[in-house]
């Protein structure tokens, strides 16, 4: 049986993730909380998820690439830096990264680059979260994952396209921007709104998490799929077929 490891065990999703293992017959290979030794963990298990802090990625990514073991990473609040360092281990070991791994999403965001390639630039493009009080970054993973998937759409570089965080006197809004709004409360699992806007109609694509369940289900089966797989960045939509 494929042995697990997991990268922030005694969390939100390090424990939803140990109940999945559970559930689809895998086995726990052991897990790593702050202070702990990811290198241990890498050698013993056959496969890595990672669902901790940004700060943590680096010893993680790491520890992986040193004992030749692919990686799920799952850690959102990651910075252009830390997506450089999983290109890097990418070169040496098989590497999953991404702000959701639910099907639902993975969907949602084929959807959301179809809608972005079809419409013209004068429908304006804003995504809507919430998460629960918890959440210590934003925009989600999930919404930087969506505003990816439209800007492809549209044939634009994100970077340069987004308005995250308007506050005060903002000016009208600019053309062809990619616009972002967290809200924050409560125990929201997760929820993702992507609005389409054109003048006099709307579009509206959404995904609603009932519980974090959906994400470890996930986490396990694009560990198990991993497993074996050489050296690479893979997608969830490899995963599932999408
Ligand atoms: N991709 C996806 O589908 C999803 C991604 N996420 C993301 O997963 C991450 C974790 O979320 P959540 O479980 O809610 O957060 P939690 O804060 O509940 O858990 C984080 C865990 O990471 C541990 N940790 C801290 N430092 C280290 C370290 N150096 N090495 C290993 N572990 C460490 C913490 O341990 P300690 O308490 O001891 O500090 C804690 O157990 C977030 O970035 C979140 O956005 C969440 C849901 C779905
Ligand atoms: O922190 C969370 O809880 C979640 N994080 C991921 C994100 O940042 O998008 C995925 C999910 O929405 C829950």
């Amino acid at each position: 049986m494929t042995k697990i490891g997991i990268y922030g065990s005694e969390g939100r999703m390090g424990q939803a993730i140990r109940d999945a293992i559970g559930a689809a017959g895998a086995d726990y290979a052991g897990g790593v909380d702050a202070g702990g030794d990811p290198m241990a963990l890498a050698r013993e298990a056959d496969v890595l998820v990672d669902f901790s802090v940004p700060s943590a990625l680096v010893g993680n990514l790491g520890a992986a690439v040193a004992a030749g073991k692919p990686i799920v990473v799952g850690t959102t609040g990651l910075s252009a830096d830390d997506l450089q360092n999983v290109d890097d281990a990418a070169q040496h070991v098989a590497v999953l990264q991404t702000g959701n791994t639910s099907l639902g999403v993975t969907l949602l965001s084929a959807l959301v680059k179809q809608a972005a390639a079809r419409l013209g630039p004068d429908w304006d493009i804003e995504i809507v979260e919430m998460h629960h009080r918890h959440k210590v970054d934003a925009p989600s993973g999930t919404s930087l994952l969506l505003g990816a998937a439209a800007a492809e759409g549209r044939g634009v570089d994100l970077a340069t396209h987004s308005d995250r965080g308007r506050d005060g006197l903002t000016g009208a809004r600019k053309e062809g921007q990619i616009g972002f709004a967290a809200l924050r409360g409560g125990s929201v699992a997760g929820d993702h709104m992507v609005i389409l806007a054109g003048n006099g109609e709307r579009i509206e694509l959404g995904h609603r998490a009932e519980s974090r369940a959906i994400f470890a289900q996930g986490a396990v089966r694009a560990a198990l799929w991993l497993a074996g797989k050489p050296a690479g960045r893979y997608r969830m939509a490899d995963v599932l077929g999408l």
